[in-house]
């Protein structure tokens, strides 16, 4: 039996933010300027506190400022709304994030578009994905969201050009399936997404070259939905219970699908770190623009 090859997310991950950690020592030697990243909480969920921590220790490391605003569960939206316009007005944040999700009772439609589109490193707000989808370039080049970035850096450093490839992804949310599909169209494949109504979906995977599994569903695709050779990115990140014990799983069942993938992305150690580095990156592109300076080119 065959073995898939493992795309080592953390490695690309370490060289990525090596580079940017560069660029941010050049930005405040020859200009004084220091990229600044604020992460807006709201709540304590136990999962978002560990990714929010991770963000910020990365972003120091990087040689930028961070800023963790840690805000109650019971903040309402107006004191949500409020504090975004004072990271809009800060000079000293160039890049937004506020945590997903927010409580029941905050729209983060409205949360997300309040974002001064310039300084929102997710991506999220509609005129990023409207500047993605339409192919916008230059001074109105999209702010690109942080997994489908991650996930393309890793598919174009495996296989190089992805043009006339089959591509699936499976899941359609505004922050990982829709953005993903929009940037493997860019890159000239054929793409089709598919989602909980979509019918014989291992069919619809098997004609995949590349298939990207963003369902939030533990090992839900299989072995035997691959097709011999294809690339796969596991976007997933669950957290199941086994004989008692916390492990991490994709959205992919990774055993049975090295036998049949020619690469793939594990679970953890793949497009998670990725997604670190590539806010980290959109960071150091927004401080860029900000100040007028040209954007650091970091492949
Ligand atoms: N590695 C990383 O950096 C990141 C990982 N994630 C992880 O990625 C996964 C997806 O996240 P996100 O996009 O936010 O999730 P959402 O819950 O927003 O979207 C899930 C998508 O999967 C589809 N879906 C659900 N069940 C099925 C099914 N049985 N068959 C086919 N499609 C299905 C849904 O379809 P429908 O629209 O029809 O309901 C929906 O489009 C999660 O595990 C999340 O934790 C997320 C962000 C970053
Ligand atoms: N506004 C906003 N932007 C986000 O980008 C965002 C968000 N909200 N809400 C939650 C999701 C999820 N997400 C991850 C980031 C890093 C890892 C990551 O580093 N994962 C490690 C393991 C981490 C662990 O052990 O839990 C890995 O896969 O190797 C995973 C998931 C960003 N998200």
């Amino acid at each position: 039996m065959s073995t898939a090859t493992i795309i080592d997310g953390r490695k690309f991950s370490a060289t990525l933010r090596g580079r940017i950690a560069e660029e941010v020592t050049r930005l405040k030697n020859d200009h004084d300027l220091t990229p600044g990243l604020a992460v807006v909480l709201v709540g304590e969920d136990p999962a978002s506190q560990v990714y929010v921590r991770s963000k910020g220790k990365q972003t120091l490391e990087a040689g930028m400022n961070s800023y963790e605003h840690k805000m109650s569960a019971e903040t309402t939206q107006e004191e949500l709304l409020a504090k975004v316009e004072e990271l809009n007005n800060d000079p000293a944040v160039h890049g937004i994030l506020v945590q997903l999700p927010v409580p029941d009772h905050i729209d983060d439609h409205a949360i997300i578009n309040a974002i001064d589109p310039n300084k929102d490193v997710d991506g999220f707000h509609v005129i990023n994905s409207g500047r993605l989808a339409t192919g916008a370039r230059g001074a109105s080049a999209p702010m690109i969201p942080c997994t489908p970035l991650g996930s393309i850096m890793l598919l174009k450093d495996h296989l190089g050009d992805l043009s006339g490839k089959t591509a699936v992804v499976v899941g359609r949310s505004n922050i990982v399936g829709k953005p993903m599909a929009q940037l493997l169209l860019q890159e000239s494949c054929t793409v089709t997404i598919a989602h909980s109504r979509t019918k014989d979906l291992p069919d619809v995977v098997r004609q995949a070259d590349i298939v990207v599994a963003a369902v939030g569903r533990p090992e839900m695709v299989k072995g035997d939905w691959i097709k011999p050779g294809a690339t796969v990115i596991d976007v997933g990140i669950n957290r199941i219970e086994i004989d008692g014990k916390n492990k991490l799983v994709g959205d992919v069942a990774t055993a049975e699908a090295m036998e049949h993938a020619g690469a793939i992305t594990p679970v953890p150690g793949g497009v998670g770190p990725m997604t670190i580095a590539c806010l980290l990156a959109n960071t150091l592109t927004a401080a860029s623009r900000q100040n007028g300076l040209k954007e650091p080119n970091l492949l």
